[in-house]
């Protein structure tokens, strides 16, 4: 007889229940302080209690940790510099959705060479959440697969559901039991419907199948995540970052019943993959917040040490440090430069 299972997989490896490599990397008390302190300030600014703009910023991706500690160290000052007017949230992002086939990110592939080792890169990835929350940096990922939450998610601040997973009911249902704020990005088409329903479907209770903290399947019942919003980021219809754009969304919105609590994502189709276009589009999201529109309450960017992007793969002792192996990103200099000018942008008193 012909195998009938498992013609396709050639190994499936248990991993660690989620309380284990929890226990391997705890959450300290204080640092549990600090992740329900953001939350609520992220909470604040969605809902218009806190005027500040949300800034979501940082690599495309961590492909080396040493690196984006650099990057946590240097974005802790800017974030002191300008809190009066920004709360600024680093992306520490490990989970890459990729359009074809490429590097998933941390967590799949730790080693960045193909031998993904997932329960590596879990603990990874928990390790350098646990220290970037200490440095006092809020931190944003987005949660592409959906047992990842289980394992790091106590450690995150704000989220997003990428502009590819949107549309899936798999990611709403679990976007509706997670205990931080959250962004649905438009599909990548540059259509805002599949975010409009998705934050209809997230803030409602769902039950679904998922992974409890001793790593067994469980049917698992939410309440309904509350503080969603939408994020623009253009797409193959260009970009949606212009005053026109938000004002349609903010109308659909209100169309839907919804709160009009927008994010514009600098990166992606509102530069055209292009970083050197993610100066002006940040500062045309400043102008426009500047100018009264208190829909836009944040912006996203994504922004590295060193400027572009590096081919990858290619041999790991030539990368390049600190320049992202996925999008390219602005560079540190550049990142500084805008976010201090939109600090002077948004004082009031100017
Ligand atoms: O932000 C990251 C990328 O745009 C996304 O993961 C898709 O990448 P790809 O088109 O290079 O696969
Ligand atoms: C993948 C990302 O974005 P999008 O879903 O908009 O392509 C990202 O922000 O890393």
């Amino acid at each position: 007889m012909q195998p009938v299972s498992d013609i396709h997989v050639s190994s499936n490896l248990p991993l660690p229940p989620p309380a284990d490599l929890i226990s391997r990397v705890p959450r300290e008390d204080a640092q549990a302080e600090f992740i329900i302190r953001s939350r609520r300030e992220i909470r604040d600014i969605i809902f218009g209690n806190d005027p500040r703009l949300l800034v979501i910023a940082g690599p495309c991706s961590i492909h080396d940790t040493a690196a984006g500690l650099e990057y946590a160290e240097r974005f802790a000052k800017l974030a002191d510099q300008v809190k009066d007017r920004m709360l600024l949230v680093m992306r520490v992002y490990f989970e890459k959705p990729r359009t074809t086939v490429g590097w998933k990110g941390l967590i799949m592939d730790p080693r960045l060479d193909g031998s993904n080792r997932i329960e590596e890169g879990l603990e990874t990835a928990r390790r350098f959440l646990s220290d970037v929350i200490r440095l006092g940096i809020p931190t944003a990922t987005e949660l592409l697969d959906p047992i990842t939450p289980q394992y790091i998610a106590d450690l995150i601040c704000w989220s997003a559901i990428g502009a590819r997973t949107t549309e899936s009911q798999t990611h709403r249902q679990m976007a509706s039991g997670l205990s931080m704020p959250l962004g649905f990005k438009n599909g990548t088409l540059g259509n805002l419907e599949p975010a409009i329903n998705a934050i209809k479907a997230a803030t409602q209770p769902q039950t679904f199948l998922g992974v409890g903290m001793d790593g067994r399947a469980s049917a698992v019942t939410t309440t309904g995540n509350p503080d969603c919003h939408i994020i623009l980021r253009g797409g193959e219809s260009g970009p949606n970052h212009d005053a026109g754009s938000v004002g349609a969304t903010r109308e659909l919105l209100l169309k839907s019943g919804l709160k009009p609590a927008i994010m514009i994502d600098a990166s992606h189709g509102n530069c055209r993959k292009d970083h050197n276009l993610m100066p002006a589009v940040f500062e045309e999201i400043v102008r426009q917040r500047k100018g009264g529109d208190t829909s836009v309450i944040g912006a996203m960017l994504e922004s590295n040490l060193a400027g572009g992007a590096q081919k990858f793969p290619q041999p790991l002792d030539q990368l390049v440090h600190g320049q992202s192996i996925t999008d390219a990103c602005i560079d540190w200099e550049t990142t500084e430069r805008i976010i201090l000018d939109a600090a002077r942008e948004l004082d009031p008193g100017r």
